[in-house]
């Protein structure tokens, strides 16, 4: 069941097209991450949601509710939408209680319980209830706008980089914890992140924008493995993109032969992603083989360039395990798991 539905929403400041036409479909229960460049309009598309910002066209209703039409608008306080961003906003004067308790009317019953729930749902200690946020780590004072913007019941949630201010082993947490504090409250979630790699692992649905434009949405596996175009595979991730000739669901490219998707035939170019990439050290029977030009060492997984025989092109970058590696100067045979993808476009080289 779709919950928010985002119906070709444009959005312009003087010069700049901000948002150009998005339309976007949120289904009740689910993760959304809207993803993109900086610039791209992922702050104002959710500034629209929240009621922030005014369209200039295009709807926006939330179970059915009209909240913004480019004329009439729903003021942000009376969507039912949460929200929490980077910084966090804590009232730096108010302590954990009073900040968590803020939305919820005083003297109503049950109102410490209340608060003593939504601490509890964002895995905070107790006696973190009369600390005022100066006195909490980054992730804390995250955990705490989350216990906020929970207790308001929202009818779905916003993430404006949450995440963004805390450092990569807190930032994994947090995620996580987010997401399990939001699915077990079952809301509906919109995170907005420039980290592909944040978006792949917290969404169930990926939204990708560009100049103001959804290029792309749908599953994380989806947009990972059949990105649209070329700026969408490199923005999800590292790929290895060459020119090929297709014919009959076979790629002959630099790599030789390769199965690809779709039903593609012609000049066009192929994606995989690194890891399809298996080097295997062995000289013989190889038309395709290459030479490793350099070895990068990075712990669980280390990066092998590759250049290969016979053909003009730049070394591919391979991320394999750190056992077995090859290197500098093995001659390499270069084996492919899985399909390459077919970029719908065409070829560029
Ligand atoms: N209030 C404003 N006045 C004028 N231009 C604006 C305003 N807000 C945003 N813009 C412009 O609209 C475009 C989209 O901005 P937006 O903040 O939505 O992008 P973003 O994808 O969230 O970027 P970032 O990741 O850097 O936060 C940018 O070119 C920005 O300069």
């Amino acid at each position: 069941m779709t919950l928010l539905t985002i119906n070709g929403i444009s959005k312009r400041y003087s010069r700049v097209q901000a948002l150009d036409n998005i339309s976007l479909d949120i289904e009740a229960g689910g993760r959304t991450a809207i993803v993109g460049p900086s610039g791209s309009g992922k702050t104002t598309l959710l500034r629209i949601i929240a009621g922030f910002e005014q369209p200039d066209t295009g709807r926006v209703t939330l179970e059915g509710d009209l909240l913004a039409d480019g004329q009439a608008t729903v003021p942000a306080h009376k969507r039912g939408i949460g929200i929490v961003s980077q910084e966090g906003a804590l009232f730096p004067h108010l302590n954990v209680a009073e900040n968590i308790g803020f939305g919820i009317a005083r003297g109503a019953a049950g109102r410490d319980a209340r608060i003593a729930e939504l601490l509890d749902m964002v895995e905070l200690d107790r006696n973190m209830l009369t600390r005022r946020p100066h006195q909490l780590s980054g992730g804390q004072q995250q955990r705490v706008a989350l216990a906020r913007a929970l207790g308001r019941q929202p009818r779905l949630m916003l993430l404006d980089e949450p995440f963004s201010a805390l450092d990569t082993g807190l930032r994994e947490n947090m995620r996580k914890a987010v997401a399990r504090v939001l699915q077990a409250a079952g809301i509906t979630t919109i995170l907005v992140t420039h980290d592909q790699a944040e978006a792949l692992s917290f969404a169930n649905q990926v939204a990708v924008l560009r100049e103001g434009r959804l290029v792309q949405s749908g599953s994380p596996q989806s947009l990972y493995r059949q990105p649209r175009d070329r700026e969408t595979a490199l923005f999800l991730g590292d790929a290895v993109i060459l020119p090929a000739i297709v014919r009959d669901g076979l790629a002959d490219c630099a790599l030789g032969r390769v199965a690809v998707d779709g039903s593609h035939a012609g000049k066009v170019e192929i994606m995989l992603r690194p890891e399809q990439i298996r080097v295997v050290t062995d000289e013989s029977n190889s038309n395709y083989g290459g030479r490793v030009v350099e070895v990068e060492f990075g712990g669980a997984t280390c990066t092998v360039s590759v250049s290969l025989e016979g053909v003009a092109l730049p070394p591919i970058l391979i991320k394999t395990s750190s056992v077995a590696l090859p290197a500098r100067g093995d001659r390499v045979r270069l084996d492919i798991a899985g399909k390459a993808h077919v970029f719908m476009g065409r070829s560029s080289g």
